[in-house]
């Protein structure tokens, strides 16, 4: 399918944005984070680009952007279509480069700039089939989509064939799904309430500001002080009562029995999951914390710095987390996310993505909605995380309503940022920066 279009270039940019004054985006670990991000842009001998991005926090986004340039000759030259048309194996030869593989491999700053790659890839492939990316995601045949996955490592959990069993069983569900989608969007959380360094009249404020809005599900950010996450949890949740959820997020600063024994001091403010309670890397760690708090009726989630699929597959396979947060911009890309959906969906976990970041929610919503319409058809106990944060400097921001994410027409996959943001937000070029700089 599609029409020959030659890719002419890769431009990459570092934009950052000093959301550390604000302490927005704060949290345990990072407690004074620019949100930022390597940003991309495939050009082509066509009218259309594509735009693509991974999210940083600032310091380290020009090794990001290193790791892109390093991948730049194997997607300049190409004809997009020979790359679409069999994408999993162009994904397997991005992330096997017999010399570039040693500094990865699949996982840290080269995963990063894979997953801006890929992600500028998508949004090209959405805009020359004039389709925004989920439309695309859930118009292909199930041999279509999973021909853009590499199946290396992860066949043990999910066989090629047996995911495309899984794709068909639920394809004549598709219409239906996509009207209901369409018409009601889908279940987003709030992080915006809960950044660590808020203050306590400010995370008030924001409590009535969303529940005002309709939201009914909230994130707190714990894990610094026991006594203050204790006087936080409480105010907020006299803020949004006891019928709506809350859920609280550790960032990775805890030891295995130190993350049980602090939650077990929380549970009498009901969270319904402890996020990333310990490092992202140790399996059997949060394993242990899952059987822990299983008593206490607090669940487990983790994902967003989790390395790559098949670190998401031992996740899953050691019931060591209950809600798998997929980020659109740490492993791989789109390819890559597809195969730890469909693995999730084989061993029965839920899905809820990641996005607090620049650009996260924009591009996350497009799988959650594709794997709504094509594999799990359930919304039920599920979210989006939503934060308000950088929306502004998109072309097409997310739309949530109500609380709800409402599917985007546009083609692409929402990445294009304004030309006037690109200049402004560059980094130590742009005049924004000058402007916070001493
Ligand atoms: C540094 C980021 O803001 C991080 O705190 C985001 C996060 O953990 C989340 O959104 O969840
Ligand atoms: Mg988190």
């Amino acid at each position: 399918m599609g029409k020959q279009t030659t890719i002419t270039g890769l431009e990459v940019k570092d934009i950052r944005f000093p959301t550390s004054l604000q302490h927005d985006g704060s949290d345990a670990m990072h407690t004074n984070p620019d949100y930022s991000c390597a940003y991309v842009i495939i050009r082509t001998d066509s009218y259309f680009n594509g735009h693509g991005l991974t999210f940083t926090c600032g310091n380290g986004t020009e090794v990001v952007v290193a790791g892109i340039n390093a991948l730049s000759t194997m997607v300049v030259g190409k004809q997009a279509y020979d790359i679409f048309n069999d994408f999993g194996t162009f994904w397997r030869k991005l992330t096997s480069d017999s010399q570039l593989r040693w500094i990865g491999p699949e996982k840290g700053v080269m995963h990063l700039a894979t997953a801006a790659v890929i992600n500028a890839l998508w949004d090209l492939w959405g805009r020359l089939e004039d389709k925004p990316v989920w439309k695309l995601l859930s118009d292909m045949t199930p041999e279509q989509l999973v021909s853009t996955i590499d199946f290396r490592y992860i066949t043990d959990v999910v066989t090629k064939d047996e995911a495309i069993e899984m794709l068909k069983k639920d394809q004549p569900l598709r219409e239906q799904r996509e009207k209901d989608l369409l018409a009601n969007g889908y279940p987003a959380y709030t992080t915006q309430v809960g950044w660590l360094g808020y203050s306590d009249a400010k995370i008030k404020t924001l409590c009535q500001k969303y529940l005002d809005q309709g939201f009914t599900a909230f994130k707190v950010k714990v894990g610094q002080n026991l006594e203050n996450d204790k006087q936080r949890c409480k105010m907020v949740r006299e803020s949004i009562g006891w019928n709506n959820t809350l859920m609280v997020d550790a960032n990775q600063v805890w030891d295995v029995q130190e993350a049980i024994d602090w939650m077990v001091q929380l549970k009498e403010f009901k969270p319904l999951w402890i996020e990333e309670p310990t490092s992202p890397d140790d399996v059997i760690g949060h394993a242990a914390i899952a059987r822990a708090l299983e008593p206490h009726g607090i669940k487990v989630a983790t994902g967003e710095m989790c390395a790559n699929r098949i670190m998401f597959k031992q996740f899953l396979q050691h019931k060591a987390l209950h809600y798998c947060q997929i980020d659109s911009a740490r492993i791989g890309g789109v390819n890559e996310i597809l195969s730890v959906y469909l693995m999730a969906k084989k061993l029965n976990v839920k899905v809820c993505p990641h996005a607090g970041g620049v650009g996260l929610c924009e591009m996350v919503q497009h799988l959650q909605f594709w794997d709504f319409v094509c594999l799990n058809g359930d919304k039920n106990g599920k979210w989006i995380e939503y934060v308000d944060q950088q929306h502004e400097h998109f072309k097409v921001p997310t739309n949530v309503k109500n609380a709800a994410y409402i599917p985007p027409t546009a083609p692409g996959y929402n990445t294009e940022m304004f030309e006037q943001t690109l200049i402004d937000h560059e980094y130590p070029t742009g005049k924004m920066r000058k402007n916070i700089e001493p």
